[in-house]
């Protein structure tokens, strides 16, 4: 057996696991990795990016089919299915080289391709070595939750994990899940020409602002995809080539099954008990500074830490531990100014609170600013008119935001930086930003916050009446 002892040794080569092995061995810090199947994790290799790949495609098939308002007549574009994953495949591949072991074992981390676990509360094995760290960083992310639905075991059927491997398109997808990662792939699979139904057992996009995902549901239903909601799959049947989810507004047959109802943590393969750290269905029992509260030695960081599940927070994650590990400076997260968009055409997109959360926090004293897309001329250009932005104001700070339309994942990095830094709706509202763009949607929205207070205001209204018979 071999014995390596190390400042710092994270488990899991994903965007947690990397991001904090390159930022600490670049910062000095002896970093060992360990990484038991492909680096890059789930982001990489079987979500965020073969699904905005896919979407892609999707994306351009959906633009030549609709080119005629443009006065580009439309064309039925030939859809390769398999050619479309080739596609995905050679994205994930042209990004690969940046999460590999090469890279890593070049900046100076070293790599042990093996899972690892726990043997006592300062030691993991990995393969037949050792390893003794100052600090273990658990970042073992996540994987697709099959639920135990009767029937579903003896019927074949796909998850985020095998569904950009399949090739023979779907003569009709069947989706149980109506989150983002069932959605995504809804109008993906809808636009590169497979009937598609999602079996929602709640509401579709239940975790956002129903007034937004009202917006992105409407087109995903005029897109032809029949979503079904309040309808829990109780059963499955069928075979290969036809399956039947069974639920209580009735029987939906397809071609193919796709099951996204959610993500079970990776904690089963690292023997945490031996390592005397607690967990439970969520995750890593942690505090707000990631550390373990049942063994100091031990941090937790991205979809294993038990809270929001994005790539981006695993980084950001990434950044509350160095801080911390390698500096011994006090380290807390932050959620209330944490980011998610999800990528359907139009997107939907989420900062901090949503109007019905910042109501129930702050009562009478929130104010709620509107704008909607179609005042905006460049959305107007493009003919990407449907979307709304809300923000929610509290003493002249937004507390929240939601967008849902064109680019509603690029817009909100703007509330996501005001909320961060606790600015306030004057800043939005006095940043000059170039026309026309999308990104005047903000502006207008800071505006409106605005408007009423100076131009249905007597007090100015007086002020300036007055000024005016002054002035020379
Ligand atoms: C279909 C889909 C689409 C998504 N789209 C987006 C998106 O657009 N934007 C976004 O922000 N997020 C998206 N996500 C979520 C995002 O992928 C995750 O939040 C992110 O990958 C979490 O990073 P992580 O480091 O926690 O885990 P992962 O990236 O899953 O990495 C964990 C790694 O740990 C390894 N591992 C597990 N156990 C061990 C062990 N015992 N020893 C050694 N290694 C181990 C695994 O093999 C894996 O490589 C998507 C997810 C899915 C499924
Ligand atoms: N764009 C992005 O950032 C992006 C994209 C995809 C995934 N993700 C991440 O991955 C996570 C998981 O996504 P997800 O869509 O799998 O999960 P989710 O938990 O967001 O949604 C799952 C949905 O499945 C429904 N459901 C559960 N059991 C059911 C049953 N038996 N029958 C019918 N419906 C059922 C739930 O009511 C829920 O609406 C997200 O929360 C997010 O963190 C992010």
């Amino acid at each position: 057996m071999n014995r390596i002892k190390t400042d710092i040794c994270v488990i899991g080569g994903g965007s947690g696991g990397l991001s904090i092995a390159a930022g600490a061995v670049q910062m000095g810090a002896k970093v060992v990795l360990l990484e038991g199947h492909k680096m890059g994790g789930d982001c990489l290799n079987y979500g965020c990016v073969p699904s905005k790949a896919l979407i892609a495609s999707a994306k351009q098939a959906h633009a030549m089919n609709h080119g005629a308002v443009y006065g580009v007549g439309n064309v039925s574009p030939t859809i390769d299915y398999a050619a479309a994953k080739d596609h995905v495949h050679d994205v994930i591949a042209q990004i690969a080289p940046v999460d590999s072991v090469e890279r890593f074992e070049g900046l100076g981390v070293h790599v042990i391709s093996k899972y690892g676990r726990f043997i006592s509360r300062t030691e993991v094995q990995a393969g037949d070595t050792v390893i003794e760290a100052r600090r273990f960083v658990v970042a073992t992310g996540s994987g697709p939750f099959v639920p135990p639905i009767p029937g579903l075991d003896g019927v074949p059927h796909y998850t985020n994990e095998n569904i950009f491997d399949l090739r023979e398109r779907p003569k009709h997808l069947i989706i149980i899940g109506g989150g983002p990662i069932g959605m995504e792939m809804a109008q993906a699979h809808r636009r590169l020409g497979c009937e598609v139904t999602v079996i929602e057992g709640a509401k579709a996009f239940g975790k956002d602002d129903p007034e937004m995902a009202a917006i992105v549901l409407d087109n995903l239903k005029s897109e032809g995809i029949d979503i079904v909601e309040e309808a829990q799959a109780e059963k499955i049947s069928g075979k290969d080539g036809e399956v039947t989810v069974h639920t209580p507004k009735g029987e939906f047959t397809g071609s193919h099954l796709l099951i996204a109802v959610g993500r079970k943590v990776n904690v089963d393969k690292l023997d945490l008990e031996t390592g005397g750290v607690a967990y439970d269905r969520s995750g890593l029992k942690v505090g707000s500074d990631l550390r373990s509260v049942t063994n100091k030695k031990v941090y937790a960081a991205g979809d294993v830490a038990g809270g929001l599940q994005f790539t981006h927070v695993a980084g950001y994650h990434a950044g509350v531990l160095i801080r911390s590990m390698l500096f011994g400076l006090p380290s807390k997260q932050r959620t209330d100014h944490i980011p998610w968009a999800t990528y359907t055409d139009p997107e939907l997109a989420q900062v901090g609170l949503t109007e019905a959360q910042a109501k129930k926090k702050h009562g009478s004293a929130v104010e709620v600013v509107r704008f909607e897309f179609h005042h905006n001329d460049r959305l107007i250009a493009e003919r990407k008119t449907k979307g709304l932005i809300k923000v929610m104001v509290v003493k002249g700070k937004p507390v929240g935001a939601s967008i849902a339309g064109h680019m509603a994942g690029e817009l909100i990095s703007m509330w996501a930086m005001a909320i961060a830094n606790k600015m306030k709706m004057s800043a939005i509202a006095n940043t000059v930003v170039p026309y026309p763009t999308v990104s005047e949607v903000n502006k207008r929205a800071a505006g409106a916050y605005f408007s009423p207070r100076l131009f249905d205001n007597p007090t100015v209204k007086r002020v300036v009446g007055l000024v005016q018979r002054w002035l020379p």
